[in-house]
Parts: C-alpha cells; structure tokens; sequence
C-alpha cells in the first residue's frame, strides 16, 4: 500500500486552501507538487497551500521559533511563494485549534512577513494583528481593456495595487491579470483589487491574486483596500488620531478592518475547517512527473 499524507481542506470568506501538515519538514512539498494539490480537476482544488511546520524545523522560521511556535509556508496556487496571506493565517490557526495544538484565545504564527498575532474568539471569527502597511511612493496605473484607473502601491508584506472604480464588472472576466504600471513598482508581481463604495466606511471589492488569478476573497487585499480608502477619505488614522474601521465585502464574505493611528491593522473574519482526508503520495509523485 503507498504512503498516505494527512491533509485538510478549509477557507476562509471562500478563499480556500489545502492544508498539510508537517510539523517537521519532512515533506518535499515543490512547486509542482503545490500545483497538483490546488488543481480543481485533477487535484484536490484550493487557491493555495497552508504547509504547517514547526518553526523550529524550516530554515525560513528558525529565527522567529522563539517567539511563534509555528510557520504558516504559505504558497499560491500556481506552486509559488508568498510572503503573507491575510485569510490563510486565519484558517491555519484554526487548524492549530482543530488539531489541538493551540486553546481559544492568543497565539502567535510566524510567516514570510513576520510574526502574526491572532486572537481565536469565541464566537467563531478570528482577528490577526497584521502589522502596519507600507505606501511607496510613486504612481501606479491599473488597466482593464480600454479602461485604466489611478491605483495606490500597498505593500502589507505582500504587494497590492488598489483601484477605486465605478462598477466592478468593469474589473472584466480577470482570467488574466490586469496589467499594472509601471511594471517596476512590483519586481515580484502583485495583486489587484478593484474597489467600489457601499456606504460610509463600507466597501466592495474584487481581486486578482498573483498566482492564484480571481479568487473569492484576499484578507491582505481587504487591508490594503481599507488603508487606500482612508487616504482617499481623509481618515487615515495616522492624521486624525482615531481608528478607521472599514467593512470590505467580498464575493466570499466579509472582512472588517481597523487601522489604528500608529499604524497597526486588524482584520476579522471567518475561517473554516471542512474536511480532513489522505492524499495518497504515490498519485502526488505521478502528478508531478
Ligand atoms: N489570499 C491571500 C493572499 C495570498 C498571497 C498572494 N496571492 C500573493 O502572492 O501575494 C490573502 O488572503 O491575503
């Protein structure tokens, strides 16, 4: 009989992941390897994978064991890496919860991006501490066929080009990924988010991720959406000295988001464990070729 890989399936607001767990890096988890698993046909289906390694056990986290016990190696679905998901930090402490590694309450999970602090509620909805966003400097355009918007560089570990448009068809099919420039703005690639406004400090949005294309929801894409309309409204909590919280609905769900005056971002929502199964590892190395 092959060799079976514990995995579980979960989301959060609909962005969804595989879940592996590897507490110590055993796994030869390539990035062809990550593809196979998120194929939605062939595979087990997910716009990423949430590897689970003890910190200790991965030479990215080592340094930070001392402070999070674990490593969120997160990667898109496409097999590439990312430095932070906002949604999948949500469901791996789920995970930590579900598996009983961790108890309802604080803890803290090592990324690509640094140590996250995450409160696991009571009433089920998770809040991380995603530290502070960086705006560079510079001009961005953000294109969709004929038409192009004005969009705000926000770097929450990872990049993100937010455009305020009119209507959020005009995002198009997104199949492909919207053309940003200049192109130098964002060496590694980035993420794209389309934004229209519901109401006072309540928008909507829709994103392309890089390496994943449109998914259902993007917990960093809500934040950098959350600080570019702050600027934009004049309540960028840094100027005004008081919180700004915005509601960002997404296809999947909705994520609240408050930034506080010295620059600290919290995000809250939902995440989901639904299913738990074995991979049979003789299927993965015949996927991978
Ligand atoms: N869906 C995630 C972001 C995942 C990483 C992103 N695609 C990237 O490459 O930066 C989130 O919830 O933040």
């Amino acid at each position: 009989m092959s060799t079976r890989i514990a995995f579980l399936k979960g989301h959060g607001t609909e962005n969804d992941f595989v879940i592996v767990p590897d507490p110590e890096n055993a796994l030869d988890l390539s990035p062809a390897a990550v593809a196979a698993l998120c194929d939605r046909r062939a595979g087990i289906g997910g716009d990423g994978v949430l590897h689970v390694v003890r910190s200790a056990a991965h030479p990215e986290a080592r340094e930070m064991a001392a402070e999070a016990e674990w490593f969120m190696d997160y990667r898109n679905g496409d097999g590439s890496v990312a430095e932070m998901c906002g949604n999948g930090v949500r469901v791996f402490a789920r995970y930590l919860q579900h598996a009983g590694h961790v108890a309802e309450g604080d803890l803290t999970i090592a990324t690509r991006a640094g140590v996250r602090t995450v409160h696991l509620a009571k009433d089920g909805d998770v809040t991380v501490g995603m530290g502070a966003a960086r705006l560079p400097e510079g001009e961005v355009t953000v294109a969709v066929g004929e038409r192009s918007w004005p969009a705000r560089n926000v770097n929450m570990g990872n990049p993100h080009a937010v455009a305020f448009v009119a209507d959020l068809a005009h995002a198009g099919d997104l199949y492909t990924a919207p053309p940003v420039s200049p192109a130098a703005a964002y060496p590694d690639g980035v993420n794209v988010e389309f934004v229209v406004d519901r109401g006072p400090r309540h928008v909507a949005m829709r994103v392309h991720e890089r390496g994943s294309g449109e998914t259902r929801s993007c917990g960093t894409g809500a934040c950098a959406v959350a600080v570019a309309a702050a600027r934009r409204d004049g309540t960028d909590p840094a100027v005004t000295g008081t919180p700004a919280t915005y509601t960002v609905d997404l296809p999947g769900g909705r994520l609240v988001i408050t930034e506080r005056p010295d620059g600290e971002i919290e995000m809250t929502g939902p995440a989901v464990i639904v299913a738990e199964g074995e991979i049979d590892a003789d299927w993965l190395a015949r996927a991978v070729g």
